[in-house]
């Protein structure tokens, strides 16, 4: 069946990956590819990540080509992923590094955080939270884990807790709650670089930043500790949170970070008695933060949101129907297939299958 086999590539280097504009084949996603007696096609594609956004397009646009082949009767798709590196890997072991700002406070910067992680850990991606918003760690609670203590490994580094598929870490796990966390420059810079590089991270795909909001030392102090892939920023729709979170955006233009997208959250509400939108802060505002920034999703206003973080469980995994959470993992897909789409921006021809 040799010819078979050849015939079913020949019609998959036909299919495009929709995001990146070039063949399933040369892009190395085909891990199999085999016409068995009954003449069924058996072919595995490997995503680029299991959050890819564009699975059913991509799965019948392999059905649609490879049924054309002569001699096939059926097609059994199947699918895997390997979230490939960028060319310099963030750090050892952690392929990509994603930031999560925001300009002002308050517009739902650690919600987005907590819910883009938990979303891609659900999708299979191998996932990582830190929560630098050292100011005001929320992330820990989020995660339905704020009283946890942070332990060390035997080779003295930080171990990281794990909850609803996340490995994370927060400020608040090594300080007694309650307490005022007050900074020094020099000290929160160690502070961030111990968080990224003494902490027993293991292997991840994303490691999601929950930064402090605003322009500061933390998000200058991450740039320069780490290869960062690009940044989220997450704001309101109105016009005094657009202008805050402009100024974030020329901050990670100036240290050369990409900014991956922007997340408009509390973006309208439905009302749950009457099912009447309201767009309480303008909805939509944020597409004038400009073309070139793609809008990674709009989250409305949503109750059980609000009560789910405060009850330590991220709204994706606790209300997954809810159209805030429809949002939410629009929001993580689209980001991951941004990721790839930049890790594969600047690809030689042809790659061998990994
Ligand atoms: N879409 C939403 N619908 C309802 N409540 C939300 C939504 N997004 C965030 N919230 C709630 O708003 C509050 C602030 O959210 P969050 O802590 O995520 O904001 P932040 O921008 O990270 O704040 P900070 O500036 O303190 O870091 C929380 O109580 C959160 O549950």
């Amino acid at each position: 069946m040799a010819h078979m086999r050849e015939a079913v590539m020949a019609a998959l280097s036909t299919v495009n990956d929709p995001e990146l504009h070039r063949d399933l084949v040369s892009l190395g996603m085909i891990e199999r590819a085999e016409v068995d007696a009954a003449g069924v096609a058996h072919v595995k594609v490997n995503l680029t990540t299991p959050a890819c956004p564009l699975k059913g397009q991509i799965e019948s646009d392999v059905r649609e080509a490879v049924q054309r082949v002569p001699g096939v009767q059926d097609v059994a798709v199947t699918f895997g992923a390997v979230v490939r590196a960028p060319a310099q890997s963030a750090l050892p072991g952690v392929k990509h590094v994603v930031l999560v700002g925001s300009g002002k406070g308050g517009v739902g910067k650690s919600s987005v955080a907590v819910n883009i992680a938990a979303s891609l850990a659900r999708d299979g991606a191998r996932v990582g939270l830190l929560d630098a918003d050292v100011y005001g760690p929320s992330v820990a609670h989020m995660m339905g884990q704020g009283a946890a203590k942070v332990t060390a490994t035997a080779d003295r580094k930080m171990q990281p807790l794990g909850a609803h598929g996340v490995t994370f870490l927060s400020m608040a796990n090594l300080s007694p709650a309650g307490q005022a966390l007050v900074w020094r420059g020099p000290m929160l810079h160690s502070a961030i670089q111990q968080f990224v590089k003494d902490a027993a991270w293991g292997e991840l795909d994303y490691l999601i930043v929950d930064l402090p909001p605003g322009t500061g030392d933390v998000q200058l102090s991450l740039t320069q500790t780490v290869q960062v892939t690009g940044a989220v920023i997450v704001t309101t729709p109105q016009d005094v949170a657009l202008i805050d979170a402009a100024r974030a955006i020329d901050m990670f233009r100036k240290a050369s970070v990409p900014v991956l997208g922007v997340v408009e959250n509390m973006s309208y509400f439905v009302a749950p008695d009457t099912g009447v939108t309201y767009d309480l802060f303008g909805r939509g505002g944020s597409r004038r933060l400009g073309e070139q920034f793609p809008l990674l999703g709009e989250v409305p206003i949503d109750i059980d949101l609000r009560s789910d973080a405060d009850r330590g469980l991220p709204g994706v995994l606790a209300h997954p129907d809810s159209a805030a959470s429809l949002a939410l993992a629009h929001v993580a897909r689209t980001l991951a297939g941004q990721i790839s789409v930049r890790s594969l921006a600047s690809l030689p021809d042809q790659l061998t299958v990994v």
